[in-house]
């Protein structure tokens, strides 16, 4: 992990997530192993969003004059939008906007649906492919110019209270999220010059990666009433006055994946989490030339059990050595395997093993194995999210003065500083520490110290690291 950029490449190939040598860069394939993790982390994802949201899907090409209407929003984009500027042969009159992100495809809708405040809140969600145009050095699922995996959800309300309310709930939900995946995360309100374009304040998850720099996993906005404002919606308010709608959205990508190997993957490879794992158990036969039958017998009636109690599990059957196969599915992830030989038959055990502790656990053929894989299947999953909240606190150091910030950032950390939150400071302290202020994680706090670089009474206390 030494080198975790060249690690996080050779997983994703090495474990067959993911091919990125198609011949577009930032866009690759998602493979058969990598699809059915990104299936998981999406049922995950709907099961949340689907508690308050309506899922639907609107179109990928959005009209130039749309896109165009709100001018911080397209100024934000401008540099990352692909265009369609041809039908066939046919020059179009009109360019077409690939979506970005779907703000200026959603709103002109919404301008037709609201009238009345009883048609509100709208709480709509989709999942799609975006695409950006990104400049910066791209990164298969961290840094990509089609994003496959992007859930935006969207909200109108009938008051800045209910939509500061949904931002709340936003975050909640992310939490859930990331708790499910076992992802330790950090949430600060994004300073006002790194906010989304177009909205009022941004609040941001960050996780640590293993290299210590911070990865932004998902963001949730206020807009206000800007994008109400630039197209027109409005609603008949209680008192029979128009008002402008109020508006949220808030979206993750394939990054949340990306987070969830680079948190829990090892020097062994790839580790899932149990619920986003393709398969949960793999079942190993150790066969030999003598009682190979009895073995295989007791292997497919232990692999019935487990998925009669709606385990996913795997039976490897090769003609190979146990330890290439061991190598195999630790390399991929698996979170348990169930080991048993012709002497384990005649002793009536049989050895449980633990990818994420390495643990060989012998157990009685007697007991009820589907129920204790279930309780193992918990405690990995518990024991993945407590040691990458116990990696992340580690990782962050609470200082007074930002001296040597770039110092310490280089050996993996990220800084908690106390913060006067003046914008003309925060980018001084940017500039000279050549990092970013990823934001206030704990807004006004009770405190006399004073702001290590302009000297003003601090209000906050930030978060300031090296960004992906
Ligand atoms: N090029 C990219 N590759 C992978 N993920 C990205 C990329 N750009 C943004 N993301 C992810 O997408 C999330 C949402 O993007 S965003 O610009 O911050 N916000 C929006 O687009 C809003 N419409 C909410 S969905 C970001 O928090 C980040 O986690
Ligand atoms: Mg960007
Ligand atoms: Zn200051």
């Amino acid at each position: 992990m030494e080198n975790f950029s060249e690690w996080f490449h050779d997983i994703l190939e090495n474990a067959e997530i993911i091919d990125s040598r198609y011949p577009i860069k930032g866009m690759s394939v998602w493979l058969p192993y990598g699809f059915q993790i990104r299936k998981a982390t999406l049922k995950i994802f709907r099961d949340l969003l689907d508690r308050e949201h309506d899922e639907v899907l609107y179109p990928l090409l959005i009209p130039e004059e749309e896109l165009a209407k709100e001018g911080i929003h397209v100024k934000g984009f401008e540099d990352e939008v692909y265009w369609v500027t041809h039908g066939g042969q046919k020059e179009l009159n009109e360019k077409l906007a690939i979506r970005p992100t779907s703000e200026t495809a959603m709103y002109p809708m919404f301008s037709l649906w609201v009238r009345s405040h009883i048609d509100l809140p709208i709480k709509q969600y989709q999942v799609v492919n975006t695409f950006r145009y990104e400049t910066k050095h791209t990164r298969p699922l961290i840094r990509v110019r089609e994003i496959t995996t992007f859930a935006e959800a969207h909200t109108v309300h009938s008051s800045s209270a209910e939509a500061a309310k949904q931002v709340e709930t936003g975050i909640e939900l992310y939490k859930e999220f990331f708790d499910e995946l076992g992802i330790a995360y950090l949430i600060s309100k994004r300073p006002v010059w790194d906010k989304f374009p177009g909205a009022e304040y941004t609040m941001a998850f960050d996780t640590i990666m293993p290299d210590g720099k911070t990865l932004q996993i998902a963001t949730v906005h206020n807009l206000g009433q800007t994008f109400a404002k630039t197209f027109e919606i409005t609603f008949e308010n209680k008192e029979a006055n128009h008002e402008y709608a109020y508006q949220t959205c808030y979206g993750i990508s394939d990054r949340a994946i990306a987070a969830a190997i680079a948190t829990h993957g090892d020097e062994k490879g790839l580790q899932l989490p149990p619920e986003l794992s393709p398969k949960q158990i793999t079942i190993i036969p150790i066969i030999f030339k003598d009682g190979g039958e009895e073995v295989m017998a007791k292997c497919l009636e232990i692999k019935k059990s487990l998925e009669a109690k709606g385990i996913r599990v795997q039976m490897d059957t090769r003609d190979i050595r146990p330890g290439k196969k061991f190598f195999d599915w630790e390399l991929k992830g698996t979170p348990l395997r169930f080991e048993l030989g012709p002497r384990d038959l005649n002793n009536n055990v049989a050895i449980l093993g633990r990818r994420d502790s390495g643990e060989k656990i012998e157990t009685s053929l007697d007991e009820n194995i589907a129920e204790k894989v279930s309780d193992l299947l918990v405690e990995v999953e518990e024991n993945l999210k407590s040691t990458a909240w116990a990696k992340q606190e580690e990782k962050i150091v609470t200082l007074d003065t930002l001296e040597n910030a770039s110092g310490i950032v280089d050996e993996g950390k990220v800084i908690k500083f106390y913060w006067c939150g003046d914008e003309e400071c925060g980018r001084a302290i940017e500039e000279e520490a050549d990092l970013d202020i990823l934001g206030i994680n704990e807004e006004n706090i009770e405190t006399d110290k004073l702001c290590p670089h302009c000297g003003k009474p601090a209000k906050h206390l930030a978060l300031i690291a090296k960004t992906y």
